[in-house]
């Protein structure tokens, strides 16, 4: 009999192999299956290295031994960190509470299955979890010991340590989908964090967004009107409308060129890799997304050559900034791939997540009319103030309280960013908790956004409760993470939700014709009957007096 060892990745699985029931042994030669030696005098031998003075009177039960030490060998390897926990203790730090699952699988399995749900309710695999062990716990997911945060504290702490004791965790095949900018460190993120501020910060968006993303919304909106059916696929449509809006001002082009829609097919393809088997193949989905990953680049690159060559002095977007940064600093940081890489970085941020956060607000809507009453008051109020065409001023939007609250709860309820990923770099302690190094972090802010401590009634839509100023502060909601990876575009993004909402009530009655909820974390399907209001100015014309045909099929 022989105790084999196979290694696969940080664990070892064992598992016993009887050469023959009364066959010589393997190791030593003697001719009685499982003979004493292996036990007591092989040193060399695998079982005897790891159980020295197991008694030579249980070898005649060899069979049921070796089922009974590969079980305890597979405990014991699978609590390896419960070992490692009590060499802690004696320095005050423990592991968190929690299971580990089973050996190697780990519980990815039930992280699969139940960390996905209809918008707005909390995730069953935290919420089990969390009342069986609290905010913070252990187990082990994508091959790795883990430690999940439902601790605002803890996540943020986690985040302010980016570079640091912690680095971000994708699987490989992700970079290869979203390209290497998303894993960017030191100087060069510094350098793309500087773009950032240039493009999209507080700053910018007063000067650069505040009338292109209202010319933007309104033909848009204009272009859902002139559709051969007032039912309008609200997600396709955000998502084409937040994709055309960050192509405009990423590398100026407008909604309708062709490169744009060559573009817009691309990238819309490329989360259909995210839960893609990563082979590379002719026909696999994945292969389809690096096909499209390619022709992004190549677009982009063209697109970067031909605006160096024209070389101008004053920026009219993103690409523009750029290149005036890189003819000011030249280095090799601005070479046409990296600066293509970067776009394309800042277009699937911008675009996915905003045209996700639309059509969660348009779902919460339509399940709250008091809402839209507030917000059709907060924004009658105001376009009455303003000439027929007159845009908003961004002092105007500073003035929509309650249409900001609107989008702040739609983050919150809506987390689209369920968790981050990190993996420890040290170990690091927190309080009476250690994180061994080499260990995954899930830190996840929808459980935080779910929390009644929080949140009283935390499953309620309610926009007033940010009126309070003690939460009203940005470091409440997470929904834009933290640190020095704290998103950029959480300023434009607000912004344009703001804008979005402004136009959508004051110049359209809408309804929610259908909606599916499928079962995944962050998308709502919703269709929407749309119809522009006759006179903007008409507070009674409420958006519920439809046709009863269209009211029936609610
Ligand atoms: C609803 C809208 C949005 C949500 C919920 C969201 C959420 C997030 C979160 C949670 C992160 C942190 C990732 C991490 O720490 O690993 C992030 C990063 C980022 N976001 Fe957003 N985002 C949104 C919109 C935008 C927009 C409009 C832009 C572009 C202007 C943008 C650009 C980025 C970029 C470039 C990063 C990477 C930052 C870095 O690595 O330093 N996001 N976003």
């Amino acid at each position: 009999m022989v105790i084999e060892e196979n290694r696969i990745g940080s664990y070892s699985q064992y598992y016993v192999s009887g050469k023959s029931r009364r066959g010589p042994c393997a190791e030593c030669s003697s001719s009685e299956f499982g003979c004493c030696s292996i036990m007591d005098s092989h040193d060399s031998h695998f079982l005897s290295r790891l159980f020295p003075r197991v008694s030579s009177a249980l070898i005649p039960h060899g069979l049921l031994l070796a089922v009974v030490l590969g079980a305890l060998l597979c405990c014991l390897l699978h609590f390896r960190p419960l070992a490692e926990r009590r060499k802690l203790k004696p320095g005050g730090h423990q592991l968190p509470p929690g299971s580990l699952g089973l050996p190697l699988l780990g519980e990815t399995l039930q992280f699969a299955f139940f960390s996905t749900g209809p918008i707005g309710t909390p995730l069953p695999f935290f919420s089990s979890r969390l009342r069986r062990y609290g905010t913070i716990f252990k187990t082990h997911l994508l091959g790795r010991p883990t430690v999940v945060s439902l601790d605002p504290e803890l996540s943020k702490f986690v985040l302010s340590q980016d570079d640091k004791l912690v680095d971000v965790f994708l699987p490989k095949f992700f970079l290869k989908i979203l390209g290497p900018t998303i894993h960017l460190h030191g100087p060069r993120h510094h350098t793309f964090r500087e773009l950032a501020n240039l493009s999209v910060s507080a700053n910018a968006v007063q000067k650069l967004h505040v009338d292109t993303v209202q010319e933007h919304f309104l033909k848009s909106l204009k272009s859902w009107q002139q559709r051969p059916s007032p039912i309008v696929d609200a997600q396709q449509q955000c998502k084409e409308w937040a994709f055309t809006y960050s192509v405009k001002y990423f590398v100026g082009l407008e909604h309708d060129d062709p490169t744009t829609v060559a573009l817009m097919r691309d990238f819309f393809i490329l989360p259909t890799g995210y839960n893609s088997i990563p082979i590379n193949l002719p026909g696999t989905r994945f292969y389809e997304v690096l096909k499209a990953r390619k022709r992004i680049d190549s677009t982009l690159v063209g697109l970067v050559r031909a605006r160096i060559l024209e070389a101008r002095k004053e920026a009219k977007d993103f690409l523009d900034v750029i290149l005036i940064k890189r003819a000011d600093e030249g280095g090799e940081y601005y070479g046409g791939l990296h600066v293509a890489d970067w776009i394309s970085s800042y277009v699937l941020a911008a675009y996915e997540n905003t045209a996700v956060l639309f059509a969660n607000i348009l779902k919460f809507l339509s399940e709250n009319e008091h809402v839209v009453g507030e917000l059709k008051r907060e924004n009658f109020a105001l376009r009455k103030s303003k000439k027929a065409e007159e845009k908003l001023t961004w002092d105007d939007y500073r003035d929509m309280n309650f249409t900001r609250d609107v989008v702040k709860e739609s983050l919150r309820l809506g987390s689209i960013a369920q968790h981050l990923l990190r993996v420890s770099l040290e170990d690091i302690h927190f309080k009476d908790i250690i994180i061994p190094k080499g260990w995954l972090l899930v830190l996840n802010f929808s459980m935080v956004h779910f929390n009644s401590n929080y949140y009283p009634d935390p499953l309620q839509f309610d926009p007033w409760r940010w009126m309070d100023s003690e939460r009203n502060s940005p470091d409440f909601l997470i929904a834009f993470g933290s640190g020095s990876r704290r998103c950029p575009g959480s300023t434009l993004t607000i912004f344009e939700a703001s804008v979005f909402l402004h136009y959508l009530v004051t110049l359209y009655k809408w309804k929610r014709v259908h909606v599916t909820d499928k079962m995944c974390d962050t998308l709502v399907f919703l269709d929407l009957y749309i119809l522009p209001v006759q006179t903007s100015n008409s507070f009674n014309d409420y958006f519920w007096s439809f046709p009863t045909s269209l009211d029936k099929s609610k």
